[in-house]
C-alpha cells in the first residue's frame, strides 16, 4: 500500500492551550485556560480560518468567543492530553514525535547550587547574578544596566527545567554567550541537575526602558536519548524539515533541513515558502511569539492578536496545500495570559487535522497522549513505528 499523505505539516502554536487537562490540579493550574481566556480579553477572536476548521467544535460545550461552531468542518478535530511529567516545550514536542518525558525533569525554584554557579563563574571569568527565579522581560528591566556596566551574568530560571543566562549583546558577543550556555549545557546534562534547557538570552538597547530581547536566542535542549518519529523519518530516508526552534528542541537529531526564525511571522512566510518546494516526509513549525511575547508576559490581548494574525497568514497557506498533503495544527502546552504567575499552564493542546483531500472532517476522539500524532505520522508514511502512540491516521478519509 502507498502513503496516503506525501507531505505531512505540524504547526505548533506553543503555548496555545485549549483549557485545564485533567491533571492541571497537580501542577495547581485548576481553571487555566489559554484560547478561551485570550477570546475573553478580546471580546472575541476574529478567526475565521480556525473556525472552519472547527476550533470551537473541539469543545462545542464551551466555544471559544468569537469563533463559532461550524455544522460541518473542514478538519478532524479533537484535542490531546500530556502524559509527559513537565509542561515545557520540549516535553510537549519530545511527545509528539514519540518520546513522552515520564521522569521529571529537575526545577530549581530556590537557584541553582553554588557548585554549579561558581564553575560557570570559573568559565566565563564572569560573576552570576540573580540566581533565581524570574520573568525574563522584567529581570533585564531590573538588573540589565547594571549588566552592562558590570558584565556580570543574569542567571535566572521559572517553574520549567531552565537555565537561562541574560546578557547584553554589546557587552558579551553572542559567541562568548553561546559558549558559556554550551558549557553550562554540558555540565548540567546529568544528575543532580537533569535540566531540560539551557537558553541563551541576549539583548539590545541603551537602558532599562528600552531593552529588547533579540531572535539571537538559543536553546540548547537534552538531547533525545532515544530515537523520536524525526529520526524514524529521516533513517527511511524522507524529508524531515524544521523552523523555528524545533532545530533546538531536538538539538537537530533527525532533521534535514533547519531554519531559525525571528518572529511567527517569519515562520509562516517560511513555512508557506517552503509550501512550493517539492518535497517529501515531514515539515514541522514552531510558532514561539505566542509563548515568549505574550503568554510569559500575560498579555491576553496581544496574544489574541498574534492568533488573528497567524490566522489570515494560514488563509494564504490552506490556498497552497494539495490533496497529498496533510496539515495538523497544534500546542505543545498553555501559558494562559489571564492566569497568575507567569509559567506555562498544564492544558490540553487543540488538534486540527486538515487536507484537501477530505470531504469534511469529523471528531476524532480525545487523545490520551501527544505521541498519537508522531504514530499517525510514521503510519502514513509506513515506517518504523514508534514505541509509544497510536495512529489516528485510517480515521482520515
Ligand atoms: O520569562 P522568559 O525569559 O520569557 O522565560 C520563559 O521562557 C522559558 C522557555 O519557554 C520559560 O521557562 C520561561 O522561563
Ligand atoms: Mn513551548
Ligand atoms: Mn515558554
Amino acid at each position: 500500500m502507498t502513503e496516503k499523505f506525501k507531505r505531512v505539516h505540524i504547526i505548533v502554536l506553543d503555548s496555545v492551550g485549549i483549557g485545564e487537562a485533567s491533571d492541571a490540579a497537580k501542577y495547581g493550574d485548576e481553571g487555566c485556560d489559554t484560547l478561551g481566556h485570550t477570546a475573553e480579553a478580546m471580546g472575541g477572536l476574529n478567526a475565521p480560518n480556525l473556525a472552519r476548521l472547527g476550533l470551537s467544535n473541539i469543545r462545542p460545550e464551551r466555544p471559544i468567543l468569537g469563533v463559532p461552531v461550524q455544522p460541518q468542518p473542514a478538519a478532524y478535530y479533537s484535542k490531546m492530553h500530556e502524559v509527559s511529567a513537565g509542561k515545557d516545550s520540549m516535553d510537549g514536542h519530545w511527545e509528539m514525535m514519540g518520546l513522552p518525558v515520564l521522569t521529571p525533569l529537575h526545577t530549581f525554584p530556590n537557584g541553582f547550587p553554588e557548585e554549579l554557579i561558581s564553575k560557570i563563574e570559573a568559565f566565563s571569568g564572569r560573576k552570576v547574578i540573580w540566581n533565581k527565579p524570574a520573568s525574563g522581560t522584567e529581570i533585564i528591566k531590573k538588573l540589565g544596566e547594571r549588566q552592562m556596566k558590570t558584565g556580570e551574568l543574569i542567571v535566572y530560571t521559572s517553574g520549567d527545567s531552565v537555565l537561562q543566562i541574560a546578557a547584553h549583546e554589546k557587552v558579551i558577543p553572542l559567541e562568548e554567550l553561546y559558549k558559556i550556555c554550551e558549557y553550562s549545557r554540558k555540565l548540567t546534562i546529568d544528575e543532580p541537575y537533569h535540566l531540560g534547557r539551557v537558553i541563551a538570552r541576549p539583548f539590545l538597547g541603551d537602558n532599562a526602558e528600552n531593552f529588547e530581547r533579540t531572535a539571537n536566542r538559543r536553546d540548547l535542549t537534552l538531547v533525545p536519548p532515544e530515537k523520536t518519529v524525526l529520526d524514524l523519518l529521516a533513517e527511511a530516508g524522507l524529508d524531515t524539515l524544521a523552523i523555528g526552534k524545533i532545530n533546538d528542541i531536538f538539538s537537530g537529531q533527525g532533521i534535514k533541513e533547519g531554519w531559525h526564525t525571528v518572529s511567527n511571522d517569519d515562520g509562516m512566510e517560511r513555512f508557506i515558502s517552503i509550501l512550493d518546494r517539492d518535497f517529501h516526509g515531514l515539515s514541522f513549525t514552531n510558532l514561539v511569539d505566542f509563548d515568549a511575547k505574550y503568554g510569559h508576559r500575560r498579555e491576553p490581548v496581544l496574544f489574541g492578536k498574534a492568533i488573528e494574525t497567524f490566522d489570515r497568514q494560514l488563509g494564504q497557506a490552506l490556498s497552497k496545500l494539495k490533496e497529498d498533503d496533510l496539515l495538523i495544527i497544534t500546542a505543545d502546552h498553555g501559558n494562559d495570559p489571564g492566569f497568575r504567575g507567569t509559567d506555562h499552564t498544564r492544558e490540553y493542546v487543540p488538534l486540527l487535522v486538515y487536507s484537501p483531500a477530505f470531504a469534511a472532517g469529523q471528531e476524532l476522539p480525545v487523545r490520551e497522549t501527544f505521541a498519537d500524532l508522531g504514530a499517525t505520522i510514521t503510519d502514513n508514511f509506513k515506517t518504523t513505528m514508534p514505541k509509544v502512540g497510536t495512529s489516528f491516521l485510517d480515521a482520515l478519509k
